[in-house]
């Protein structure tokens, strides 16, 4: 068959997008899943995306990784799925929408889509690095010289090492300025470095103010693929009001010929 598909990049986290508003796409097919993700059997992504129809929100985003299976909270997922309701005009300036760890407020404003977070009440401290969930789980770690640091190795030893099969997503950090810094993440489900990671960056300045790294409540992120703000309160322990901002754009879109 042939199916519709576009493509979306947030910082070059980039994403297949189907509008499932009408259940035409097989999301028990893995194997489907992971081709269209393939760079060179498919369309390529970092993962993939469908859009939903919702009952208690304006659409409803199923997120599955590039292996094909259902991943959790997607960050840059997310702003590039807000862009995509956007182009499809279902709604204005500002949404809610459901996703796998609930509901999600978002704006968006020419390029730039913010997008509400989950609260964070928890956050473990190691002696080498933090953990924590911002819907999806980060392992967070300091190092120096990140520029050379071999971040698809060190990231798999530790996925695997730390975290077993279910694994974690691992950022590695280096600060930049007082509210500044740098990160690189290696994606489980993609088990690889990607250009940047919307809920890792997040994990990342949570962290970051945790440790007393920085006092700023608004933190600038640089990734491979560009620069995110990351705003947040913090009362009684507990990050509230968690924002993440960047770019957000369609590439292209097209239809790709599949066996279903
Ligand atoms: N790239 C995503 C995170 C995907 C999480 C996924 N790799 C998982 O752990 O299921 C982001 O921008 O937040």
């Amino acid at each position: 068959m042939e199916l519709h598909f576009f493509k979306y990049q947030g910082t070059g986290n980039d994403f297949v997008i189907i509008d499932n508003r009408q259940h035409i796409f097989p999301k028990n097919d893995t194997k489907l899943i992971s081709k269209l993700c393939d760079r060179r059997f498919g369309i390529g992504g970092d993962g993939l995306m469908l859009l939903e129809n919702d009952n208690m929100s304006d659409f409803k985003m199923v997120y599955f990784n590039a292996d094909g299976k259902e991943g959790s909270m997607c960050g840059n997922g997310g702003r590039c799925l807000v862009a995509f309701a956007h182009y499809l005009g279902i709604f204005k300036e500002e949404t809610t929408f459901n996703a796998v760890d609930g509901l999600h407020f978002a704006t968006i404003s020419g390029k730039q889509v913010k997008l509400k977070m989950i609260d964070v009440d928890k956050i473990h401290q190691k002696p080498n690095h933090s953990f924590l969930d911002t819907g999806s789980p980060h392992h967070v770690q300091l190092v120096d010289e990140l520029e050379k640091f071999d971040v698809p190795k060190e990231g798999k030893k530790l996925r695997y090492g730390i975290y077993g099969e279910s694994g974690s997503n691992i950022n590695f950090v280096e600060q930049k300025a007082e509210d500044a810094f740098r990160v690189r993440t290696y994606e489980r489900g993609v088990e690889d470095e990607t250009y940047s990671c919307g809920t890792g960056v997040t994990a990342a300045a949570l962290t970051m103010f945790e440790l007393g790294k920085t006092a700023a409540k608004q933190i600038h992120i640089e990734t491979i693929g560009g620069d995110l703000i990351i705003y947040f309160e913090k009362h009684n322990g507990k990050y509230t009001n968690i924002f993440l901002e960047g770019p957000a754009e369609q590439v292209f879109k097209g239809t790709i010929t599949c066996s279903i």
